[in-house]
């Protein structure tokens, strides 16, 4: 049994690189840029009205407006920009078109009145131009978005801005999740007494999803020969395996004994941390497949995943994934052995963080009212109210 530390320095030394891949647009978000972007013209790339109303030439906006001109026409958006015939006519314009040549200023509809092809001015005198500028918000050739930058849903928008209907991204690995176990069955089916529905292996895929990794589902049941087949091809086809259950030291929990027949080097069995204390984690060294073998009672499967999996994703990625950190709203009593993931509420005004009753780690339905884990580090005396420790946000 190793310390939690040194567990997810090992987990953390096992990082790989995957490449990089050129994907649409639409499938972007949530994806690592693997470029830096780039803005491909001025923004905006002219002069932009911003209100509906009328267009005029006014230089000094400390001095009244006339008090009316001729409407000459009008300027939609989309329409190529048009040019003042004279100081006293105005043009209609709307949102969104390009200022036309001699103009200045806009006037909204607001503050016009429009009768027989004149323009009446309302206002006594102009508060704004409402002209949003030529490259006011980017230069062309700026830098917008770099490398390495989680892509978000405004990001997606930047990007199609600058014409990328392409993009370059980190490559993600290819993972499959097994579950292992006799006594489940699928989701749409009914359980006898004695089983119970998977609900692991949807949680992990449901988590990949987040990251953008579509996982592969997979059961094999608690049989040696099954496992020894199964497992050994789903080594060469993928980049890591997730598996839950079969891990502890029941006379069925064949994992570690069949993955090392297999040749997947193991890192270690068994952390100095609850739940989870049973995680294995290896590595097949010639076909670098790695993999992380998750206890299958759902809280510790959850916690082991969303603590080691996802921080080897993103060093992985090159990223840091740094866990967020919180106050205890009361004392927690710590264990000298063993390092606690406790589940918690954070009080909605002072976001300090209260601990949950559970039944244990087999509570998948304490989930429900969890919103993360506290991490407490192996100590002798207890956590006290106010203290700041790690924080793994439930996803
Ligand atoms: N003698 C000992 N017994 C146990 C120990 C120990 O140290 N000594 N450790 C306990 C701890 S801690 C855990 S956690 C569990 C882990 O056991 P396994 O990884 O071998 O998992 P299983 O026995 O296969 O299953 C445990 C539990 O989880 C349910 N399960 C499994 N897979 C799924 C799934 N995909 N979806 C939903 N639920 C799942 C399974 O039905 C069991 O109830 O071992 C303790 N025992
Ligand atoms: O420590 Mo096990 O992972 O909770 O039941």
């Amino acid at each position: 049994m190793i310390p939690i530390h040194e567990a997810l320095q090992q987990v953390l030394k096992q990082r790989s690189t995957y490449g990089t891949e050129k994907i649409s647009l639409l499938e972007a978000k949530g994806r690592f840029l693997a470029e830096d972007i780039f803005t491909d013209r001025d923004a905006p790339p002219f002069d932009r009205v911003m209100m509906d109303g009328i267009a005029i030439q006014h230089k000094d906006l400390d001095e009244p407006p006339a008090a009316s001109y001729k409407v000459q026409g009008i300027q939609a958006a989309g329409s190529p920009q048009l040019s003042l015939q004279e100081e006293t006519y105005c043009l209609e314009i709307m949102t969104g078109a390009i200022l036309p040549h001699q103009a200045d200023t806009i006037i909204p509809y607001e503050e016009v009145e429009i009768k027989e092809g004149r323009a009446y001015i309302q206002a006594a005198k102009l508060a704004k131009r409402f002209i949003h500028y030529k490259g006011s918000d980017s230069k062309k050739g700026e830098l917008i978005l770099s490398k390495g930058k989680k892509i978000t849903a405004a990001d997606i928008g930047l990007l199609a801005t600058v014409g990328k209907s392409t993009v370059s991204v980190a490559k993600l690995p290819k993972v499959a999740i097994i579950s292992t176990g006799d006594e489940l069955v699928e989701v749409d089916q009914e359980p006898q007494a004695h089983q119970i529905r998977k609900s692991n292996a949807y949680t992990l895929w449901a988590g990949l999803m987040e990251e953008g990794i579509t996982g592969k589902l997979y059961h094999i049941n608690d049989d040696k020969e099954a496992l020894r087949q199964s497992l050994a091809a789903l080594l060469e086809e993928f980049d890591v395996l997730l598996l839950s259950g079969g891990v502890s030291k029941g006379k069925f929990d064949h994992i570690p004994e069949i993955l090392h027949e297999l040749g997947v080097k193991k890192i270690f069995h068994r952390v100095a941390q609850r739940p989870g204390k049973p995680f294995w984690f290896g590595a097949h060294q010639s076909l670098n497949t790695k993999v992380f073998a998750y206890p299958g009672n759902p809280v510790s499967t959850y916690v082991n995943h969303f603590y080691y999996f996802q921080q080897w994703l993103y060093a992985s990625l090159g990223k840091d994934m740094a866990l967020s950190r919180v106050e205890l709203a009361q004392s927690i009593p710590s264990n000298p052995a063993l390092a606690l993931f406790v589940s918690v509420r954070l009080d909605p005004k002072s976001g300090a963080a209260k601990a949950l009753n559970h039944n244990g780690s087999g509570d998948l339905f304490s989930l429900a009212q969890t919103e993360g884990f506290v991490l407490l580090p192996a100590r002798g005396t207890d956590y006290m109210p106010g203290e700041k420790v790690d924080f793994l946000a439930l996803k």
